[in-house]
Order: C-alpha cells, then sequence, then structure tokens
C-alpha cells in the first residue's frame, strides 16, 4: 500500500497550477550528488555531465595522534589454507573452460598460461624516463584538509589520515579514529561543500537559493538518511533536497519504466527490480564485490605469472591506482582477444625518474572479470563477504507513526478484530465457526509476520554471496507477479563503473540465457549496458537530474523550514520510495 502510495506521488504529473507556478524548475539551480565509496559524482542538473572526483579526504594528523588511512583499494586478507587452495582450484578450473571456448567465429580459442606470460616478460625490463614533476602534499602544504585525487598524493610518512566517507555502497562507520556516525557527516560536509564552492562555484551564502537531489543506496539504513537529509538542508543550507534510489534514479537515467538493475560498483554489487518508479523491496540483493576485488584479483594473477613491476604494493595509494587504471585499460570478458596481449603502464612516483613497462598479459585478463561469475576468489579480498538484502524499518523518537507505532497498532487493531469476530461467531452457526477458524489463522499469519519483522529491526537481511547472474536470478524470483518476472527478464540494465568490461554483457547473456526458468521466458532478453551511449557510471546521476526537473518531482521537495518543523516524518511522507 504504501508503495503505491509513493508511486503515485513520483509519477503523478498532476501538480496543481499553484504549486508549479509557485516552484519554477530550475536546472541551473538543482545540484545532483552521487557519492559512491569510490568516486563523488556533483554537478547542476543542466550539466551535461558531473564533476566526478575521488570520494576522498586527507587530514593532517595531529601530533601524537591515532593513525588512520582508509586504503584506495579494498585490501587482501591473509588466506587460510584450505581457501587459497579454493582460490587456485577455481582459477584453475576457469582456465579449463576457456580452453574449451570457441571464438564468434566458431574457431577454437587458444588459452594461454600463467607460465607461458611469465617466460614472455621473463626478459622486460622498464625504460627509465625523466624525472617526475609531481609532487607529494606534506603538512606544511595543507591547511585543513585534501580532498579528491590530490590524496592520493598526501604525504606517505603518516602525516595525513586518509578517510572514504562510503565503503562497500554505505556509510563508512568503523571504530578507528573518524569513524563514528558525527565524523563522516562532518567528512561529507567538507567534501560536498567544497566541491560545491570550487567546482561549482557557489559561494556557500548562496546555496539557500539552490536545491539538492542526493542519490542514495538501493538498499539503504534509515537513521543514516535522516542525517545526510540535515547534512543538506541544516548544515550546508540548500533551499530544499529530495533522496531517490541509485536503481530508480538509473531507469530514469536510461529512460526505461521497468527493469532489473544491476550497479557493479568499486566496492559493492547491488541488484533490484524496478518498475514505474519503485525499487521492489524484495528483490533488493547488495554483494560485498565490486571493481576493487576485482583489481586485486587481477594483480594476484599476474603476480603468478611473473609480473615484472616487482616492487608494486597495491596498499600504495598510487600503485593501487595504477592497478586499477590496468585494469581498466586492458581486463574484458570478450573470447575473441586471445593470446598474449601488449600492455603498456608507467610507474610514476614523485620526484625520481618515471619507468615505462611493455609486458605481455594473457588470459589473467579475463580471468580477473570472471570474478563475478566465480565469487569464490573474491576470499581473496575477504572470507566472510556476503550478500544483504533491505533491512526493516525500526522505530524513530522523532516520528510517532514509526515501524513500532504501525505494528502495535496493527497487532491491537488485529486483537479486536479477533474478540469482535468470536462475539459474533458465538451467536452463530457452528458450521460457520469453522469457517472463521480458516480466516484466523490467515489473520495470524500477518501477525505473526510483524512480529518477525520486530525481530529483525535495523539487521540486514544476509544472504549468500551470489554470483552476478545467480543475484539477477534471485532478485527476479522475488517479484511479486509472474508478469513482472517476464518484463524483468526481458530487460537487465547494467550501470556503474564496473560494467564497463567489454563483453560482459555478452557473457551475462549466455549464462542467463542457460538459467532463466523455461515459463518466463521472454522473447528476447535485452542488456543494456551505457543506454544511449551514455557512460555507465553515470546513468544514475543523470537519471537524477532528469527527475529533478520533472513536474512530477516537485511534491518531493523538502524544505528546511519544516525539515526543522516536522522532521523525519517527512521523509516517510514525501520519499520517493517506502521508508
Ligand atoms: N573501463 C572500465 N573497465 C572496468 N572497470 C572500470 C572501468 N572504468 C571504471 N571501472 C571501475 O568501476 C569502479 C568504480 O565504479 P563506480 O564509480 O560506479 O563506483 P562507486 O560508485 O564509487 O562505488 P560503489 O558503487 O561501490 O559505492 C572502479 O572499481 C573502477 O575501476
Amino acid at each position: 500500500m504504501a508503495e503505491d502510495r509513493n508511486l503515485a506521488v513520483t509519477m503523478n504529473t498532476s501538480v496543481t497550477q499553484e504549486q508549479s507556478q509557485s516552484e519554477p524548475i530550475q536546472a541551473q539551480t538543482c545540484i545532483i550528488i552521487h557519492p559512491g565509496s569510490k568516486n563523488l559524482r556533483i554537478g547542476r542538473a543542466s550539466d551535461v555531465n558531473p564533476h566526478t572526483i575521488l570520494h576522498a579526504i586527507a587530514r593532517p594528523r595531529r601530533p601524537k595522534g591515532p593513525l588512520h588511512r582508509d586504503p584506495v583499494l579494498i585490501p587482501t586478507v591473509e588466506l587460510s589454507k584450505e581457501n587459497k587452495l579454493q582460490v587456485d582450484e577455481t582459477y584453475q578450473s576457469m582456465r579449463g573452460t576457456l580452453q574449451s571456448c570457441l571464438r564468434s567465429d566458431g574457431t577454437p580459442r587458444p588459452a594461454t598460461s600463467a607460465q607461458q606470460v611469465a617466460l614472455a616478460n621473463k626478459q622486460c625490463i622498464p625504460i627509465q624516463g625523466s624525472v617526475s614533476k609531481l609532487q607529494y602534499v606534506t603538512k606544511s602544504d595543507v591547511e585543513d584538509y585534501i580532498i579528491g585525487d590530490q590524496v592520493l598524493y598526501a604525504h606517505s610518512a603518516d602525516q595525513f589520515n586518509v578517510h572514504f566517507p562510503f565503503r562497500h555502497g554505505d556509510l563508512n562507520i568503523h571504530a578507528g579514529v573518524g569513524g563514528s556516525l558525527s565524523s563522516i557527516l562532518a567528512d561529507l560536509e567538507t567534501i560536498w561543500g567544497h566541491c560545491i564552492t570550487n567546482l561549482l562555484e557557489i559561494p556557500k551564502t548562496e546555496l539557500k537559493h539552490y536545491r539538492a537531489v542526493l542519490v542514495i543506496p538501493d538498499i539503504y539504513n534509515r537513521l543514516f538518511l535522516k542525517e545526510l537529509v540535515g547534512l543538506l538542508l541544516i548544515q550546508l543550507g540548500f533551499g530544499g533536497c529530495f533522496l531517490v534510489q541509485d536503481h530508480v534514479a538509473a531507469t530514469f537515467g536510461a529512460g526505461l519504466g521497468a527493469a532489473c538493475v544491476v550497479d557493479l560498483g568499486d566496492q559493492k554489487t547491488s541488484v533490484s527490480c524496478v518498475e514505474d518508479a519503485l525499487s521492489q523491496r524484495a528483490t533488493r540483493i547488495r554483494l560485498d564485490y565490486g571493481g576493487s576485488d576485482i583489481t586485486q584479483a587481477f594483480y594476484y594473477l599476474i603476480q603468478r605469472a611473473g609480473f615484472p613491476y616487482k616492487e608494486c604494493q597495491p596498499q600504495h595509494p598510487l600503485d593501487g591506482a595504477l592497478l586499477t587504471r590496468i585494469k581498466e585499460g586492458y581486463c574484458h570478458l570478450n573470447l575473441d582477444f586471445c593470446g598474449l596481449r601488449d600492455v603498456n603502464f608507467v610507474v610514476e612516483r614523485p620526484g625520481v625518474p618515471t619507468l615505462r613497462y611493455h609486458i605481455k598479459i594473457g588470459d589473467e585478463l579475463l580471468l580477473a572479470p570472471l570474478g563475478l561469475f566465480n565469487t569464490e576468489v573474491f576470499a581473496l579480498t575477504g572470507q566472510d563477504k556476503r550478500g544483504q538484502g533491505q533491512a526493516n524499518a525500526s522505530g524513530d523518537p522523532e516520528d510517532p507513526h514509526d515501524a513500532n507505532y504501525l505494528r502495535e497498532t496493527s497487532r491491537r487493531a488485529h486483537k479486536e478484530a479477533l474478540e469482535n469476530q468470536s462475539t459474533s461467531t458465538a451467536s452463530m452457526d457452528p458450521i460457520d465457526n469453522s469457517t472463521n477458524a480458516g480466516g484466523q489463522g490467515e489473520e495470524d499469519l500477518v501477525v505473526d509476520s510483524l512480529a518477525a519483522d520486530a525481530a529483525t529491526d535495523d539487521q540486514p537481511q544476509q544472504q549468500l554471496l551470489y554470483s552476478l547472474d545467480q543475484a539477477i536470478l534471485h532478485s527476479i524470483e522475488r517479484c511479486s507477479s509472474d508478469e513482472m518476472k517476464r518484463r524483468m527478464y526481458s530487460c537487465i540494465l547494467l550501470v556503474g563503473g564496473g560494467a564497463k568490461f567489454e563483453g560482459l554483457s555478452t557473457w551475462l547473456h549466455n549464462r542467463l540465457l542457460l538459467q532463466i526458468p523455461f515459463q518466463f521466458r521472454p522473447e528476447q532478453t535485452e542488456i543494456i549496458v551505457g543506454p544511449k551511449e551514455m557512460d555507465p557510471s553515470m546513468v544514475a546521476w543523470k537519471g537524477a537530474a532528469i527527475m529533478s526537473c520533472l513536474e512530477s518531482a516537485q511534491e518531493l521537495w523538502i524544505r528546511p523550514t519544516e525539515w526543522k518543523k516536522i522532521g523525519v516524518r517527512l521523509l516517510r511522507e514525501r520519499a520517493p520510495f517506502y521508508w
């Protein structure tokens, strides 16, 4: 019911004349903010593309204060013997599969081995260039903080604390310094405020004339959302804001009414089914792996194939960024690319001569992204990786109609209904009594499920670490009707930077074709990456920009005055998603 109401809010184009006149839609005064675990995308709704920066901040460390440096790449872990064996066996079996693959013209595809690659790189000596003009940023260069890509150059000798406010697709709460909710909100205020002033060139004092749309994760934590609205309206001082889920925004960006949306980010992969601007709650899945895990898997593989840049330290920000660039430039899922391929890269560290490498890499380029379909290998970056679904709503002291209230009133109403039933049935024919017993059973079920809801408040539903194809199948299986399942199987939208691997859509298509249940098989399954030639990592941002200008979105805006007065209840009433 609540979902239907919100659907009406989002899609309703019959905003009253008065409202639309009083609030003209001006794309230049709408700022769209899409924060990610690695990247921040920010820009005016009227911009063709947003500014994309590393979503990180470095702050000078206090003398003798605690040190905390969030890594650029998700770190690898010490593998147990069994896990190491499992990872190696999985790669071995993947290599075996590649050996039996055909190219698109039907000819056998020659596979490469790690030994072949190691042999080809044995003689590789890097070419030394001139001394790099890059410089590390030191404490004396900085007044308060460093933001964005500059953070990669924050002096390594423990002068700075480095924070990424988002990790694994959600706020990066941790027990270390800078890991509390208030510290993270302070970091976000600084980073976003800095971008607005310096990249968008809007003075902070002017923000009351601007509105913000915040793109939030599909699976969200209500407490965090409440704080983020406060950050936009009170701390940053925007004149209005609304929140939109990234998957819903992606369907707007792609111009689709219904799609199973798959977001391949840096540290998470999320899937959900969206129809008419609503992400179906039961279909939401977030998995603990993304592009960063693929980069680490790639490094693991090339190390075993004699990677000649022996000094590489993936935990060093500049090497982490270098490995990421090589992955982005060369890794693929295209079976027509085979044999040893030339890979060129330059190692550049401030103040020392650059080193240019020309090396060969073989099937490692394909095996690394194939981890998306063989998730056992992601044990490399964590042996307890999981998936999760949307947590149930919990109580909020500021919201008199919070989930607890709804649960209580449902229980009371249920009890009264039962009492009424028993008095009325007492005077009835015993045959009718038995009919009522059946009805009562049904209502008990409702109460049971409400009780179960209470038991799982705030606890994200734990799920298995599905592979990409399994996650899509599981998500679609949870759609409420067969018709919807059919629609979702016919249109799968891939977004996020990780969707850019060449050949990913064909690979996924082939995997899914074999597994879609016969009765739901659509005439055609379309897998869309980069709709309308858009960069897949910008689709959600674009969608939010489009939404902000729709007349139907005008009733979603939350104003600072009403937020101060009414608070979180406004989100229940206005959010374009089930609160
Ligand atoms: N051409 C490419 N090929 C493969 N991967 C790419 C390419 N370009 C970017 N990526 C990867 O995409 C990821 C970043 O994607 P995106 O910006 O969508 O993530 P994010 O929003 O910051 O993170 P998250 O969604 O996990 O919160 C990085 O891991 C990056 O290496």
